[in-house]
């Protein structure tokens, strides 16, 4: 099964197309770079996926939800099977973590104030931070504030991340923790569509790359893919 499925698909900003026939399949549990020079399209097509974009043309289903016929209505039930990581961490800094958290909760209809709670700390567990529930975000490192964000990706059991930067503003060292904590979280069987300019990242945890490059999309999956930019 595939958590992405792309056909001849177009991505565009308004009447401008940004990527054109775009073609790939990520499948499920699997993982994936997105790269390529600043205002090549990754973050253009990220938010085609979560539909923040219409599709411009072709076919394009992300986790059985077809992109090309999509009713608005339907958007936030696509949104709940992924999980979203922008780079800039959008918390929500005049309440806790934890209630950063059941905030998303409350909004994608969990009932029962002791199910919130367990699933709150099951999260914050699984990213590194289960003491943090009480803390307020600017209490937090930006790491901190980074596996908040991801455990609130989290929180739905998404079948596909999709982080736009996630390491961007971030310390070396920080990073790396943080790209070991996607990798963690990929090795449980979600997949992770990563859009990233940091070539070290991707050496030390090498995986399949695609490209946006002079409005397309290239994968080195494929035999005409060549290394490095
Ligand atoms: N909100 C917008 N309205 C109109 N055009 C946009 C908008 N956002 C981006 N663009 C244009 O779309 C193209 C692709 O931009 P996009 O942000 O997808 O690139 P990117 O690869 O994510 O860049 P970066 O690495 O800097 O984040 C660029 O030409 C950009 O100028």
């Amino acid at each position: 099964m595939h958590v992405v499925e792309l056909h001849d698909a177009y991505i565009m900003q308004d009447v401008n197309t940004v990527l054109q026939r775009v073609t790939f399949t990520l499948g499920k549990g699997e993982f994936a770079y997105l790269v390529g020079r600043t205002g090549s399209g990754k973050s253009s097509l990220l938010k085609t996926l979560y539909a923040d974009l219409p599709l411009g043309g072709g076919v394009a289903t992300v986790v059985d939800y077809p992109l090309q016929k999509l009713a608005t209505g339907k958007v936030p039930y696509l949104r709940r099977k992924l999980g979203i990581i922008f780079q800039d961490f959008q918390l929500l800094f005049d309440r806790s973590v934890a209630d950063n958290l059941l905030f998303v909760l409350n909004a994608t209809g969990w009932k029962g104030k002791a199910r919130k709670k367990q699933r709150i700390s099951e999260v914050l567990m699984r990213v590194g931070l289960a003491n943090a529930a009480g803390k307020m975000p600017h209490q937090l490192s930006g790491g901190e504030q980074q596996r908040v964000v991801i455990a609130r990706a989290l929180l739905n059991e998404p079948l596909l991340l999709l982080a736009d930067e996630p390491t961007g503003n971030l310390d070396p060292d920080v990073a790396d923790s943080i790209m070991r904590l996607f990798v963690e979280i990929n090795n449980a069987g979600t997949a992770v569509l990563m859009a990233t300019h940091n070539y070290q990242l991707i050496q030390q945890y090498p995986r399949r790359v695609l490209r946006c490059q002079d409005g397309q999309l290239l994968d080195s999956t494929a035999a005409s893919f060549r290394v490095g930019e």
